[in-house]
């Protein structure tokens, strides 16, 4: 039992790792996204854009795909980041 739970300590750090990582890529996406939201106010570009909406879609459920990931799934992890870059994007366009 002793080295049961051992194993379950050595999973649960890799997990702990594996989440931060997520976290560090997370912010780098929204740093650059807040740069993109930026740029798109002051050209005027609105805030969304479905056809390249579309192709990260098709894109990522590939690569999930390939790494055994339910593409399902993806394409909602997608979204709903997608969904939250253009509501920051639209409060820069609005302000
Ligand atoms: O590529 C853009 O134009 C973005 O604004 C970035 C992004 C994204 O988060 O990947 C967000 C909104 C767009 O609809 C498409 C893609």
């Amino acid at each position: 039992m002793d080295e049961s739970l051992e194993q379950l300590k050595r999973y649960r750090q890799s997990i702990d790792n594996i989440d931060a990582a997520l976290i560090h890529m997370l912010a780098e996406r929204f740093k650059i996204t807040q740069a993109v939201g930026r740029f798109k106010a002051e050209h005027a570009l609105p805030p969304a854009d479905p056809d390249r909406e579309e192709r990260q879609i098709a894109r990522l459920r590939e690569l999930a795909s390939a790494a055994q990931l339910d593409p399902v799934f993806a394409e909602k992890f997608l979204r709903f980041v997608i969904d939250e870059v253009i509501h920051h994007h639209k409060q820069f366009s609005e302000g």
